[in-house]
């Protein structure tokens, strides 16, 4: 137990700080205006790709002073590993989703496999149009063609991520800024 917290307070230590908090604030304060202009008159369904879009769903809908709704979805593709795999489907939403404005809100857009497919689904089920939102935006050049999210907080380098809804190993979820692991 003690060497597991030595070694994630090492890797916290030695890591780069990309985004602090204050930065994340009006990164998320940006997006909201924009989500609020598009979507104010819609009443639409707020999704939460767990785990990862827990912290950002939270912090954009502090910031949305309008008729919505809420549910959640639970795929995962990268589990407690640094690289993606196949989606698992873990939870589906429970909403009645034919005919629906959906905005999807998710940590980050890396390649991108993971929206495209939750985007996917939802139009499968009938949503009417599917928005999708993500805190950060992954430069690199192995995305997938067809999709980008509406709204995207920032671009980050391609390095491996944590914090702000982003695990390292299951952990560091919590962290109030985005790092970036040392060597990545
Ligand atoms: O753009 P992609 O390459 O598909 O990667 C992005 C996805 O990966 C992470 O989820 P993960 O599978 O790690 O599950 P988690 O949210 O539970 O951490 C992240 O939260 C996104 O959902
Ligand atoms: O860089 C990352 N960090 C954490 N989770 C992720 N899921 C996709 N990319 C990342």
């Amino acid at each position: 137990m003690n060497d597991k917290i030595n070694e994630l307070n090492t890797l916290l230590k030695e890591a780069d700080c990309l985004i602090n908090t204050e930065q994340l604030h009006s990164v998320l304060d940006i997006m909201a205006k924009q989500i609020t202009n598009d979507l104010s008159d819609k009443i639409p369904l707020v999704i939460c790709v767990m785990n990862g879009g827990l912290i950002p769903s939270a912090a954009l809908l502090e910031r949305l002073h309008f008729p919505l709704e809420l549910d959640y979805i639970h795929a995962t593709r990268y589990g407690m590993k640094t690289e993606g795999n196949t989606l698992k489907w873990l939870h589906y939403p429970q909403s009645e989703l034919n005919g629906r404005e959906i905005l999807v809100i998710d940590d980050i857009f890396d390649q991108g496999h993971t929206l495209e497919a939750i985007k996917e689904w939802f139009h499968d089920q009938g949503a009417k149009e599917v928005y999708t939102a993500t805190i950060v935006n992954k430069v690199h050049n192995r995305k997938v063609e067809n999709m980008r999210p509406d709204y995207i907080g920032i671009d980050v380098e391609d390095r491996f991520l944590f914090g702000y809804g982003m695990d390292y190993q299951g952990f560091f979820r919590n962290l109030p800024g985005i790092y970036a692991v040392k060597g990545s």
